[in-house]
């Protein structure tokens, strides 16, 4: 483990022993970059993003909790992108490396803390595999109390040729190919394969209940003033979620878990 920055926030990189990298800034336990075994970034970051912790970082992996995006009366998306994180557990075997990222109702800033009084406890575990990355996601209801959340690891995928990019294995749909503006909700099935433009990407979840298939499309795009107007077509955000907000009964535990396997 790596101690670093992205812009002006820390962040702590890991490394695997095959080189694979990631680096994951504590501001929103965001993953802003990982690049595989070859050098070769797999995430979009936005060059217009804001680092420096004064709005949500535009890119990589956005963590979504306990809203999903307008669907409730609280702030948009969430808590925990805008809220600083700790580092937990983390560490190299012989094959893999990880980093754990920890958050509570303590560490949200109060403002936000408002909005969602209750007691909780996310804990963000990013491996580094040979062939791939696996993001575990844990949500516990530390009160007494039952609350209800969404959550969604909003996952942005660079592309190299936008329209050429294929997502298949969602339900009832026939392979999506990226073009037109998207913004879907599907039953999340086990796994679905995109295929970027170059080689094949395994996208497997356990435990979400939807996939979010996002793009805005250029005239979205040039309205997000952290995203340059050209950008739009470097990534397809692809979001194992769980868009509605349901309820965990007090002291009880929640798991999601996303998995990302690259084929050449
Ligand atoms: O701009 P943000 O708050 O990061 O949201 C970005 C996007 O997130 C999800 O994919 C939603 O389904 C979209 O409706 C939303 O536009």
């Amino acid at each position: 483990m790596q101690e670093t920055t992205f812009g002006q926030l820390p962040a702590v990189s890991i490394t695997a022993p095959d080189g694979a990298q990631a680096t994951i800034a504590l501001y929103g336990a965001h993953l802003v970059s990982w690049r595989t075994a070859d050098g070769r970034e797999r995430l979009f970051m936005s060059e217009a993003s804001p680092r420096d912790g004064s709005a949500a970082i535009r890119g990589g992996v956005p963590v979504i909790f306990p809203q999903f995006s307008t669907r409730g009366p609280g702030q948009r998306h969430g808590i925990a992108r805008l809220s600083h994180w700790r580092l937990g557990d983390h560490g190299n075997d012989a094959t893999t490396a990880w980093a754990e990222f920890l958050l509570t109702q303590e560490d949200v800033p109060a403002e936000l803390a408002r909005g969602w009084p209750h007691a909780f406890a996310l804990a963000l575990r990013f491996t580094l595999r040979p062939d791939g990355l696996e993001m575990r996601f844990h949500v516990r209801n530390t009160g007494g109390e039952p609350f209800d959340f969404a959550c969604a690891l909003h996952t942005y995928y660079a592309v190299d040729a936008f329209t050429g990019t294929v997502l298949t294995g969602l339900p009832d749909t026939s392979p999506l190919n990226f073009g037109p503006p998207l913004d879907n909700v599907y039953p999340a099935p086990a796994g679905l394969t995109l295929q970027p433009g170059t080689g094949t990407v395994q996208l497997a979840q356990q435990g979400f209940t939807e996939f979010v298939v996002w793009n805005p499309g250029a005239e979205a795009a040039a309205r997000l003033t952290d995203l340059r107007d050209d950008e739009w077509q470097r990534f397809v955000c692809i979001e194992p979620a769980r868009v509605d907000q349901q309820p965990l009964a007090a002291g009880a535990d929640w798991t999601g878990v996303h998995t990302i396997t690259v084929a050449p």
